[in-house]
């Protein structure tokens, strides 16, 4: 048996130069397959804009998670490399890489979990909404992949802004007749982990304490920390308020205005939707009592989409949480919210309609 599995690797590595080729590309084989064979057995992972600086951490970080069996990494440029060297990782995820337009349908045939961080960033100056033009041709077309790849797949969403493109994934999956509201999931967890961090540190303890609910969607004055109900208890002054509401609801321009054009968080960003993506994939093994935050198709509000508490199991976000009670600050912060979600939800629904 070893023999074998000795033998076809020789010949697969006969083949694989130069470096940068796709793993079994001239063979027929692929280098993983041996392995696979006696893989854990886990989900089937696929990170689609796997390159990018939130790709490739993120890449990292689902390799090293013991839930994920297969991990398939897909993107239009530079696969291949990010492939060969997060495949080196001596744990157990078997690692595919996937190249261009022609290769996204293997990329996503059998997948359980997508995660999309594929688009450009913002720069700084720019609102999350000017990344509109580009991002949601992006995405329409990674979902259509989805709808005939993996219908039945947990898509989560982080390609911005993401108070449009989950309406536009909704949208494609609509009329594709795909549509299961539980497995689409826009990620707002990044808000959730700076919510997290800003008020352990005005609190003075390890941010594992706290928990923060944030609420409603991911820009500027959609994003709607619950101040009011943070574990543990406390009560903030006026001014920690403000404080804490305006840095959680521009954690992401401070990131993009101190990288000065080098675009946006991506660390934070990968160390979230790994943080999500490993909730998401409990949930899907069955473990009980899984809640995070998340943008998705809600009637928490009078909003189709909407952000807050969910919990996660086999089918996706199981069950969505009222927002619990509020007070007139954060009641007068949901209604600015909602305003500024309408017109962006609305604005994803025409861009495949029209
Ligand atoms: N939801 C959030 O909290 C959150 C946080 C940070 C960033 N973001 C968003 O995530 C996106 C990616 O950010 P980044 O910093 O990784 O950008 P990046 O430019 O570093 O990487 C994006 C990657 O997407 C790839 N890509 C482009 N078109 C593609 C396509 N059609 N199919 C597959 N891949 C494609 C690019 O080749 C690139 O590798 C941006 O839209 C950004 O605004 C969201
Ligand atoms: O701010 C951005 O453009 C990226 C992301 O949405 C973030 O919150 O960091």
């Amino acid at each position: 048996m070893q023999t074998d599995c000795n033998q076809r690797l020789a010949r697969i590595a006969a083949h694989l130069h130069p470096p940068g080729l796709q793993m079994g590309e001239r063979s027929g084989l692929r280098r993983s397959e041996c392995r696979a064979k006696g893989g854990a057995p886990g989900f089937k992972v696929a990170v689609l804009g796997a390159a990018g600086g939130i790709g490739q951490p993120l890449a990292m970080l689902m390799k090293m998670n013991p839930l994920v069996s297969v991990l398939h990494l897909y993107d239009v440029v530079n696969s291949p490399g990010v492939t060969a060297d997060v495949s080196h990782m001596d744990t157990s995820a078997v690692v595919r890489g996937f190249l261009g337009k022609e290769q996204l349908e293997n990329a996503l045939t059998g997948m359980d979990l997508v995660i999309i961080p594929a688009g450009v960033p913002r720069k700084p100056g720019m609102t999350r909404d000017d990344l509109f033009n580009i991002n949601a041709g992006i995405v329409k077309t990674l979902c259509e992949g989805i709808v005939n790849c993996c219908p039945n797949a947990i898509v989560n969403l982080i390609s911005n802004p993401v108070n449009s493109t989950v309406p536009i994934a909704a949208e494609v999956f609509k009329k594709a007749g795909t549509f299961d509201p539980k497995r689409l999931l826009g990620v707002t967890m990044l808000d959730v982990v700076r919510a997290n961090t800003f008020v352990a540190e005005v609190l003075g303890v390890d941010p594992k304490d706290v928990d923060v609910p944030v609420v409603g969607g991911h820009a500027g004055v959609t994003i709607l920390p619950l101040l009011s109900q943070v574990k543990p208890q406390y009560t903030f002054t006026a001014d920690e308020v403000r404080y804490l509401t305006d840095r959680i609801q521009n954690g992401g321009t401070e990131v993009v205005e101190a990288k000065a054009g080098a675009g946006s968080a991506t660390l934070s960003m990968a160390f979230a939707a790994a943080k999500f993506a490993d909730t998401c994939l409990r949930g899907l093994r069955g473990d009980a009592g899984i809640v995070e935050c998340a943008f998705v198709a809600s009637q928490v509000t009078e909003l189709p989409f909407f952000a807050s508490k969910v919990r996660l199991g086999r089918g996706g976000a199981e069950e969505i949480y009222p927002l619990g009670p509020l007070n007139d600050y954060e009641r007068s912060g949901l209604e600015k919210a909602k305003k500024e979600l309408a017109s962006s939800i609305e604005k994803g629904i025409s861009f495949v309609r029209k």
